[in-house]
């Protein structure tokens, strides 16, 4: 999901790196920290420490050089922190130790990586230095099946969430990931990976997926991603045609609404969006829309228009035009876990003409 249409200007990448338990998330870091490459990478490790104001340990790579700092957090680890407390406090490091190329933001395993990626897509709609480039979620290919199922890491005790049957934290982490790291797969046989795959894919038809072994993956895989802007239209278009049928036992799940014609306007989208990004409180499987992503086309209007969404947030962009003669249809991916696929296309189709 390259793009060159949206460059927010100097501002420094960040990426979340997430995953379940001992999935290889550090195997991960250190071996990206420790790769010749000419790139001043921080690497910022969201740790849940015993202090009540808990610090994240940090290093910087470049050319394998390698050395430790620590960033003091005011209210705590940067996802129940106060908004932008973590951002301020990488700005602060950032005055201190010079301009970085890249961020990767590992969270603690069982973090939900949605209420993070708010904070930075946020600030820097707000002007922080900072913005967000995409999720990485590396995932144990060993026991991963079982984490989607409820079970939990050796010693954890079993989240609530899982404990109600509703969503765990492996699978919220897969559907927010924009790139999934299939680690681990010297423990298991092709097969097996596979019959993986497709579970993942129907949890997150988007997501791009690699294996490895010891983590080992390309720095492109997880660098310059520009999931949150917007994204390269033709790539897009293609990813939309991905198998996204559900297989998988798993509350969360993609569902495509398509749709010829125009959407009336921009008013009309705005609403539509913030009426489907809103969670149905009150009803007995809640819905909950966790990641959207769509391309559609506005009536009196050129360009395509790519929507982007995380959680309740939602943001529009104007892109490159339609060609002439192009079929102009609209396409909408939404990520979530309870959703109603015929209600959402249906009211996805009043909206377009
Ligand atoms: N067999 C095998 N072991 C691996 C692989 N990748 C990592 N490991 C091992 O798995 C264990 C967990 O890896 P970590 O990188 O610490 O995982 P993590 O996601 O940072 O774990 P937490 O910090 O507990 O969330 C370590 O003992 C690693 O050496 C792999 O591809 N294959």
């Amino acid at each position: 999901m390259n793009s060159n249409t949206a460059q927010p200007g100097t501002k420094i990448p960040v990426t979340i790196i997430t995953g379940y338990l001992g999935a290889g998330k550090s195997t991960l870091l250190n071996y990206i920290l420790t790769e010749q490459h000419d790139k001043r990478i921080a690497v910022i490790l969201n740790e849940f420490g015993a202090s009540e104001s808990m610090e994240q340990s940090m290093q910087v790579g470049k050319d394998g050089e390698l050395y430790e700092e620590w960033l003091e957090l005011r209210n705590g680890c940067l996802c129940c922190s106060v908004k932008d407390n973590g951002v301020k406090a990488i700005e602060n490091l950032m005055l201190k130790k010079g301009k970085f190329d890249y961020i990767l933001l590992e969270t603690t395993g069982l973090a939900d990586p949605g209420p993070i990626a708010s904070m930075f897509w946020l600030d820097s709609e707000l002007g922080a230095e900072l913005f967000l480039d995409g999720v990485v979620t590396v995932i144990d290919s060993k026991h991963c099946l079982k984490y989607l199922q409820g079970e939990v890491a050796k010693g954890e005790v079993k989240s609530k969430a899982a404990n109600e049957g509703n969503t765990t934290e492996c699978e919220r982490q897969i559907a927010l990931a924009d790139r999934i790291i299939m680690n681990k797969c010297d423990l298991i046989g092709d097969d097996e990976v596979a019959s993986l795959e497709k579970t993942i894919k129907s949890i997150n038809a988007t997501a791009t997926l690699t294996r490895a072994k010891r983590a080992k993956v390309e720095l492109d895989f997880i660098l310059d991603l520009r999931a949150y802007d917007a994204i390269d239209t033709s790539n897009f278009a293609q990813e939309m045609y991905a198998d996204y049928k559900h297989v998988a036992d798993t509350t969360i799940r993609t569902v495509l609404v398509e749709a010829e014609g125009h959407v009336v306007s921009e008013e009309v989208l705005t609403r539509w969006l913030a009426h489907t990004l809103m969670d149905d409180e009150g009803e007995s499987d809640i819905k909950q829309i966790l990641r959207l992503k769509g391309v559609v086309s506005f009536k009196d209007r050129k360009e395509r228009v790519v929507i982007q969404a995380v959680q309740e947030m939602f943001d529009i962009f104007y892109t490159t035009p339609w060609e002439e003669g192009e079929k102009r249809n609209n396409r909408i991916l939404l990520i979530g876990r309870f959703m109603d696929q015929d209600a959402i296309n249906k009211s996805f189709q009043e909206i377009c003409h």
